[in-house]
């Protein structure tokens, strides 16, 4: 994704498994602002496999359920997966860029709607999902060893998180 107008936004922690850069078993995951949607390029390989030379539903759904953690930042709220459900409307072979795209659907009180699509570069729509993620204070995460750095970047405007 090299267009200049969108806006890279930073992993959650370095050792996410969506997008931590230290994480050796996670999935990488680069993720931009494009207006009021956040979105990466996936391409699944061989440590994600399911069916032989396709990607593992459990893959695609962390990446979804990853991004979807990205619309945070845009919403400027700490909150969790409550439920998450995809759609597999077609394969996903091994090696070929994706495109994720996620979305705030609506709010309602702690309850953040969430949706995605994710569409091959070969213009097919692969996979789409909903989910549910409730605003948690920082107290959900403090005993488990989240530091105040780390969360602080959810509560700030996404261009200086
Ligand atoms: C998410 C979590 C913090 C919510 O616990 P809680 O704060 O006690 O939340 P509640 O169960 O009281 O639900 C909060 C609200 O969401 C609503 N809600 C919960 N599940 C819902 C669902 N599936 N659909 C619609 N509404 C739902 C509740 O009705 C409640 O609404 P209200 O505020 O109007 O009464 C807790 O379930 C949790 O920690 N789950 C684990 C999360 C996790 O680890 N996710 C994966 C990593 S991000
Ligand atoms: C340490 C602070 C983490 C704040 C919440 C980030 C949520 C990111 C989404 C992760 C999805 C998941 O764990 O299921």
């Amino acid at each position: 994704m090299a267009d200049p107008s969108l806006i890279s936004l930073p992993p959650h922690h370095p050792q996410c498994l969506g997008c931590g850069p230290d994480n050796p078993a996670g999935l990488h995951l680069e993720v931009y602002r494009d207006g009021d949607s956040v979105a990466t390029d996936v391409a699944f390989d061989a440590r994600h496999r399911g069916a032989p030379g396709l990607a593992h539903g459990g893959a695609i759904s962390a990446a979804c359920d990853d991004l979807f953690g990205f619309v945070l930042y845009l919403v400027q709220e700490i909150a969790v997966t409550r439920t998450l459900t995809v759609n597999y409307l077609a394969p996903v072979p091994l090696g070929q860029p994706h495109r994720i795209t996620a979305r705030l659907q609506r709010r309602q009180g702690r309850r953040l709607h969430l949706e995605a699509t994710g569409t091959g570069h070969d213009g097919v729509t692969r996979f789409i999902a909903e989910a549910l993620f409730l605003v948690v204070d920082r107290e959900h995460f403090t005993p488990h060893g989240a530091d105040a750095d780390v969360l602080a970047m959810f509560n700030r405007p996404p261009e200086h998180c």
